[in-house]
């Protein structure tokens, strides 16, 4: 994890009064992590502006470099330039480190994949504890070599390609990220790809998001197969990261606030632009333009019944909403979020249980009844999205603490910075 300057408890306070004000927030990880990949893929030198720098994007440009890609960043400027080569055309070994990852490891294994040279892959310990059997089934029966010198269907794995392509089984109810790793190496694959899922697809919306990046690389995907093909380099803008923007969202709802996150637009790629349907269904009020998202609180908030297998990223944040609400908020089809950073389910239910909320854990999700959190110190079980979204907590709240908040450092080193700024006096 990068060093960010955060001490390892971190004591919140209640705002004073509701906040009234816009965010600029940092790129969207998501698409950052694509647009550097397909630069690295491509034909020419690329210019990503709006990029997100943090341990996950950190991780991404280290791969981008194992593939060949010259990358030159400059973080101040928030752009990167990339000038691609074609890994196919690549004879010395390598080894990636995707760090805590997910995104950095799954998209990148098949692009090794493509190469005929070994590329091993790594991670720390908690992306070695995240499942990768699909995806190494899928390489296998796409022609590829793959060493588990571990545990099957975990890092560190070892590949060597090329892959030829065609037709591949894949299951899609663990994770998306197997899908769009394929894809984007689908088009350098020699007979292109066509994936039939084996399971339901969970997190569709990244797929779209995928297929739209490769477009703006110049490769039409049709979200389960890709023609052979190449990357072209462009120049690509970043949208401002939807996911991080739920907790913004979120603070205005629960203060009876009104905050608006600049660059969100109608238009926007990322599917957790939709937890503001969600805050509105429990009552807040939500604006939409090309220009951003604002959401005002205000009202007394309604629990819901809401399915989030398509924004699960976003179930933290609304955990700690259900929290303020007046009547129970049952949350549904995301049991795979089981495999990420931490067991999100276990782990959300069992801190609000600390703080005396009543909150059960089911399969697929669980149910929070609203109460008033008891002052408590969080355990964040290393998951950015538990420190983030617990800390909404304190919105309301005295004596809300924060254990290991620099595990923010994974996608959003600024937070606890940006939240205090929003939430400071005016
Ligand atoms: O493709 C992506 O950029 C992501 C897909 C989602 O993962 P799953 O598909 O594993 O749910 C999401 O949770 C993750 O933060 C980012
Ligand atoms: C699940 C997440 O990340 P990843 O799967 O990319 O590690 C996340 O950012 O919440």
């Amino acid at each position: 994890m990068s060093e960010i300057s955060l001490p390892s408890v971190i004591a919140l306070s209640p705002v004073e009064q509701p906040p009234d004000t816009t965010v600029r927030l940092p790129g969207s990880k998501s698409i950052t992590n694509r647009a550097l990949l397909c630069a690295a893929l491509a034909e020419g030198e690329s210019t990503l502006s709006g990029v997100l720098f943090a341990d996950d994007t950190r991780a991404m440009l280290g791969a981008a470099a194992a593939l060949g890609a010259q990358v030159t960043a400059d973080e101040a400027a928030a752009t990167v330039t990339v000038r691609g080569s074609d890994p196919r055309e690549a004879s010395r070994p390598v080894s990636v480190y995707a760090n805590q990852s997910g995104t950095t490891a799954r998209f990148v294994l098949p692009a090794l994949a493509l190469r005929t040279a070994r590329g091993v892959l790594d991670g720390d310990a908690q992306l070695r504890a995240r499942p990768f059997g699909p995806l190494v089934e899928a390489l296998r029966s796409l022609g590829a070599r793959v060493e588990e010198p571990a545990e099957a269907g975990r890092l560190p794995l070892a590949v060597t390609g090329p892959v030829h392509g065609g037709r591949v089984p894949l299951p899609g109810h663990l994770s998306s990220q197997f899908l769009s790793g394929l894809l984007m190496a689908g088009p350098l694959m020699r007979d292109g790809l066509a994936v039939e899922l084996t399971s339901p697809l969970v997190s569709v919306p990244y797929v779209t998001m995928t297929a739209a990046v490769m477009a703006a690389f110049g490769v039409q995907a049709d979200g389960l197969g890709v023609a052979p093909g190449r990357y072209r380099a462009t120049e690509y803008a970043i949208e401002p990261d939807a996911s991080a923007a739920s907790y913004f969202l979120a603070a205005a709802a629960i203060t009876g606030g009104r905050i608006t996150v600049a660059g969100l637009g109608t238009g926007s790629l990322q599917g957790d632009v939709r937890f503001a349907d969600v805050l509105e269904r429990m009552g807040a009020r939500v604006s939409r333009s090309a220009a951003g998202i604002t959401v005002t609180g205000g009202g007394q908030l309604r629990g819901v019944d809401v399915d989030m297998a398509d924004i699960s990223d976003t179930a933290q944040t609304l955990a700690a909403v259900a929290v303020h609400a007046d009547g129970p908020t049952r949350v549904r089809g995301i049991g795979f979020i089981r495999e990420k950073e931490t067991d999100r389910l276990a782990a959300v239910v069992t801190e609000l249980r600390r703080a005396g909320i009543d909150a059960e854990e089911h399969d697929d999700g669980f149910t929070i009844r609203p109460g008033r959190p008891a002052p408590t110190r969080f355990d964040t079980y290393g998951d950015h999205r538990m420190a983030m979204s617990l800390s909404l907590l304190s919105l309301r709240s005295p004596g809300i603490e924060i254990d290991n908040p620099r595990c923010v450092a994974k996608t959003y080193p600024g937070f606890f910075a940006d939240l205090s700024r929003v939430t400071a006096r005016a």
